[in-house]
Formats: C-alpha cells, structure tokens, sequence
C-alpha cells in the first residue's frame, strides 16, 4: 500500500454536505462524478495531499443508502493506493482478508477499485484503488 488515497464519507445530501466542506477546508470540491455501478454520486475535495470523497445513494439498493440506513451519516471507508491491484488482491486474500470483488471494478476519478470486507478489518471498509493510466 502506498499511502492514504481518500477518505469516503457517506452523506444523505450531496450539495448540502459539500457547502458544509466547501467552508471547512476553504475550497470547493475540484470534482463531482456518478458512478452508477456503486449507486453513488461524489464530490471530491483536495487538503494538500489528501482527499476526501463525499458520496450520496443514488437509489435505496447503493451501499451508502444501507449504511445510512444502519448507521447513520459519517465515515464510510478509507482508499489506499496501490501500484497492482491484482497482486495486492492476492497478498490480501492470502493473509487471510475478505475481499468483496476479486476483479477490479471502476471507480471514481479514474481508479480502479477493490473493497475489502469490514467484518475482516476490524469494521473498517477498506478500498484499494489503482490508477488507470
Ligand atoms: C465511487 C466509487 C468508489 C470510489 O471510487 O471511491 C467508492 O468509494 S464506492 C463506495 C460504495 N461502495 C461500496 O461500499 C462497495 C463495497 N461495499 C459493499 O459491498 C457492502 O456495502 C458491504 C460492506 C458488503 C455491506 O453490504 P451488506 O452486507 O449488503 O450490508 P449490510 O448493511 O447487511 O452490512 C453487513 C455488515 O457490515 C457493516 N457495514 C456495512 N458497511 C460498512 C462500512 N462502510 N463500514 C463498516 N461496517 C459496514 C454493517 O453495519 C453490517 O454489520 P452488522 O450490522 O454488525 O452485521
Ligand atoms: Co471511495
């Protein structure tokens, strides 16, 4: 793993959320993208090196409807980046994680994405994403 890509934060209303950044980080959000495959619709905010991605359900079956279903608003999951996914898929399962889509999907801001299981990292949902050159 590489370093922090982004961090997700799952958000009931997407404009709402991103004028609530927009103060905080003293930016607008550099980007705003669907990915219908997720059921989700982003915006991205660059802190220096960092990014953090909001992300709203686009229909109630999207992951980010459920989680809001169960637990309310707020941190979803942490992006790191890696160089292969595929190799890094297999050291993951190896050692013993779960890992929820074997074959890379697309992403958001041209990545592919891999999830891992939160019940296998201690309740935290892990994405991996590589950039798509
Ligand atoms: C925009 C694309 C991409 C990017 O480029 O950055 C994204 O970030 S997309 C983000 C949205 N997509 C995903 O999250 C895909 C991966 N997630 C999943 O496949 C599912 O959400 C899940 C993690 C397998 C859970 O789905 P499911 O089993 O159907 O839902 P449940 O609601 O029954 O949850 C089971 C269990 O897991 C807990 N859970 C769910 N989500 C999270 C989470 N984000 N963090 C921590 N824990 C989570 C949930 O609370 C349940 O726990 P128990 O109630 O204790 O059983
Ligand atoms: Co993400």
């Amino acid at each position: 793993m590489l370093k922090i890509e982004h961090i997700g934060i799952a958000v009931q209303d997407l404009e709402a959320s991103s004028l609530l950044f927009e103060k905080l980080l003293g930016t607008p959000a550099y980007k705003t993208e669907e990915v219908a495959s997720e059921g989700v619709i982003t915006s991205f905010f660059a802190n220096g090196p960092n990014k953090i991605e909001l992300l709203a359900a686009t229909n109630p079956e999207s992951p980010i409807a459920k989680f809001i279903q169960k637990k309310g608003e707020g941190m979803h999951h942490i992006a790191f980046a890696v160089t292969d996914i595929v190799a890094e898929i297999a050291r993951l399962k190896a050692e013993g994680f779960v890992v929820l889509n074997e074959t890379p999907k697309i992403g958001a801001d041209n990545k592919l994405v891999a999830f891992l299981h939160p019940k296998s990292t201690q309740s935290v949902l892990i994405e991996l994403c590589q950039d798509i050159k």
